[in-house]
């Protein structure tokens, strides 16, 4: 319910995540009025392979979306505008008559591209992708996910080429819904979650010619570019019938937003089910030498667009997911704090989880998950120490590649995401960084930013000035490891990293 002192309007934001759908309402000083959310299955056809149910996907988003209206007692009239924010990379072709997907969504972390990208590495080359959309050749992206889509579904190709298939990340999916579906709902996407297809030029912001040859994905189905602000379509049905569709921004661009990193050199991280450090680096793209993306961090309507440096880790929430559902060893995800706590370090154990190969500064999809350094001493409560330690430590080697690239020293970092309640976890990354952790009183960074984004488009809030009079610490934690040990522990763990590599043969 609305609380006492809060009286609208308000803006709602949409976050379809990894693991869920959510909805909050939030008013003009950023605060969250209601919040709804709803799980989706994760569906593993196959090792390294995950995938989503599209249409449950669009089920729950109207769900949550009527969930948080409803729990903020408002209705449509009360909302301004509408903020979409979503997992990115996660790739769907749909029917544009019958508005059903052609099979379900093949997620950001599978990997069973890996093999094309090879490919294209051979035939095309590794710079030419990177020169031209910022992103190395690998099965996190949008493109060859695509492309696989088109070549194995049957008479896929056929059926694209003759105008009756949309392809889109979930941003392009949820607005297109939203927005009215097979009667007249709109075909598009931003500039940020285009910067993930790997079929987007960084430069021009437009889809580029030649990448799409050489992916072999015909430029029909893809959706119109535009910018993360502004007007895109009047939601049709549903809980905000009428409201704009005014916003939309990969999660983690969200997030940058959301955390209010408006000036060059101010950087975030996000503690969801993988973690993404974004830092701004103005309005040039910055090429990375040292194995981070370059990536588009927002634009506002039509003015220029500002880029980010992104060191991308795939697994970090999901691992402790990995330890409460598949090894059993945590009934909840907060449990991991108090067995972690149990024992003062790891006991000698070193835990990469290298699920679908490693991500930034790497790009190892040869890699798996390894837990090296095992005794007979070794406890439960020692891999808990080392789960937690492996996010910390896989910050730190992104937090080194960025200083190498911006040239900019961290001085403390921003957090967020459903990680950062595990004050261990808080503590140890401050340790292993050196460097002050800050968390905002909003948490919910990724809606947040979207909301932000939505409000300026329709003139909700005036500027970025006005947002960043939002932004209030709420916690933060200092280092208090000794440098030596630090050091030891941080050789451990790149050798621990090594022992990952090459486990695939070329032929997997
Ligand atoms: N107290 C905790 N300690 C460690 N990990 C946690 C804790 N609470 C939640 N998580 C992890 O955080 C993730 C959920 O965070 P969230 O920001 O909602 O993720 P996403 O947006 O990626 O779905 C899950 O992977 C979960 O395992
Ligand atoms: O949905 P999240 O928070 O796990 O974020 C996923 C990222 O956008 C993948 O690039």
């Amino acid at each position: 319910m609305t609380d006492a002192h809060t009286t609208g309007p308000f803006i709602a934001a949409i976050d379809q995540g990894t693991t869920s759908s959510r909805c909050i309402v939030f008013d003009k000083d950023g605060r969250i009025v209601s919040v709804d959310q709803k799980e989706h299955e994760q569906i593993f056809p196959k090792p390294g392979w995950v995938e989503h149910d599209a249409a449950e996907i669009w089920t729950n988003v109207q769900e949550v979306v009527a969930g948080a209206i409803e729990k903020a007692g408002i209705t449509s009239a009360d909302v301004k505008a509408i903020g979409i924010t979503n997992q990115r990379e996660t790739t769907l072709l749909w029917d544009k008559n019958t508005g059903e997907p052609v099979h379900n969504a093949i997620v950001w972390q599978d990997t069973r591209t890996d093999a094309l990208c090879k490919e294209l590495g051979r035939n095309v080359g590794q710079d030419r992708f990177r020169r031209e959309t910022g992103l190395p050749l690998a099965s996190y992206f949008a493109g060859p996910k695509a492309r696989w889509l088109l070549d194995n579904v049957e008479g896929l190709r056929e059926r694209a080429e003759r105008g009756e298939i949309l392809f889109g990340t979930m941003d392009s999916w949820v607005i297109w819904n939203l927005t009215g579906g097979v009667d007249g709902g709109v075909h598009v996407t931003d500039v940020t979650n285009a910067s993930r297809t790997m079929l987007m030029n960084l430069h021009t912001m437009e889809w580029d010619d030649k990448i799409l040859q050489s992916m072999e994905v015909p430029a029909a189905i893809l959706p119109e570019i535009r910018s993360s602000a502004e007007v895109y379509g009047l939601a049709k049905g549903g809980a905000l019938d009428g409201i704009p569709v005014a916003s939309a921004l990969g999660d983690q661009q969200a997030a940058l937003f959301g955390q209010t990193c408006y000036s060059k050199g101010e950087a975030k991280s996000t503690y969801g089910t993988g973690t993404f450090m974004l830092m701004n680096t103005g309005d040039e793209p910055v090429n990375s030498y040292n194995g981070l993306l370059t990536t588009v961090g927002y634009r506002i309507g039509d003015q220029k667009a500002v880029y980010a440096l992104e060191g991308s880790i795939a697994v970090t929430g999901s691992l402790v997911q990995w330890m409460r559902d598949q090894m059993g060893l945590i009934n909840s995800a907060a449990e991991i704090e108090t067995l972690a706590s149990s024992v003062d370090d790891n006991g000698g154990a070193y835990f990469v989880p290298a699920f679908s190969g490693l991500f930034a500064p790497y790009w190892r999809s040869d890699a798996r998950g390894v837990i090296a350094g095992l005794t007979r001493y070794v406890t439960k409560a020692h891999i808990a120490r080392a789960v937690l330690e492996a996010t910390a430590w896989q910050t730190r080697e992104i937090t080194d590649a960025m200083t190498k690239d911006s040239g900019v020293e961290l001085t403390a970092l921003k957090v967020d995401g459903g990680m950062t309640s595990n004050n261990l976890l808080m503590q140890t990354l401050s340790d292993f960084l050196d460097a002050p952790v800050v968390r905002p009183m909003v948490a919910e960074t990724t809606c947040l930013g979207a909301a932000y984004a939505a409000g300026l488009a329709v003139g909700f809030w005036p500027d970025t000035d006005a947002l960043r009079a939002n932004w209030r610490r709420a916690a933060e934690w200092t280092p208090r490891m000794d440098a030596d040990k630090r050091d030891r522990e941080y050789k451990s763990w790149l050798k621990a990293v090594e022992r990952t590599m090459g486990w695939l043969d070329e032929e997997n």
